[in-house]
């Protein structure tokens, strides 16, 4: 089965809510929230491929921090591997160029939407915090 390494940012504000993005229909998934990243590129770091993901998806540019998850995840026609690290903004405003909708929520409340399979260790890693 295809594998595919994905890296995906906690981002968080002032208030310490995190940044959750609703995949659009034209993702695959729709209807299920995830932390916005992408796909890692050959001879990229996960750190750089974050910031890249980042400026194309959410039009703003993140400092990335440590690390948050690293998981695998089989969904029935793929393996993802999702490196989920924190972030905050360090310049522009995250706006939805490619989701379906952004909102902050704090931690507490992250179990209340639903996620991307692949996303649950994240989730409860800062639950655990
Ligand atoms: N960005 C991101 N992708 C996630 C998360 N959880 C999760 O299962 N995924 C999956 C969805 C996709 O299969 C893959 C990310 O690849 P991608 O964002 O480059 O998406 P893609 O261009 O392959 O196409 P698409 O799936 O968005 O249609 O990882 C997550 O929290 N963030």
């Amino acid at each position: 089965m295809k594998k595919i390494d994905v890296v995906g940012a906690v981002i968080l504000n002032e208030k310490n809510e995190v940044l959750c993005a609703l995949r659009s229909q034209m993702m695959s998934m729709p209807g299920l929230w995830e932390f916005p990243g992408g796909k890692i590129e050959p001879g990229e770091t996960p750190e750089a491929s974050l910031i890249r993901e980042i400026n194309e998806e959410l039009g703003c540019t993140i400092k990335v921090g440590g690390l948050v998850a690293d998981a695998v995840h089989e969904y029935p026609a793929i393996i993802v591997r999702l490196i989920t690290y924190f972030a905050t903004i360090v310049a522009g405003k995250p706006t939805a160029k490619e989701h379906e909708r952004l909102i902050w929520l704090p931690i507490n409340k992250l179990s209340a939407l639903r996620w991307a399979p692949a996303d649950l260790p994240t989730i409860e890693r800062l639950l655990e915090q």
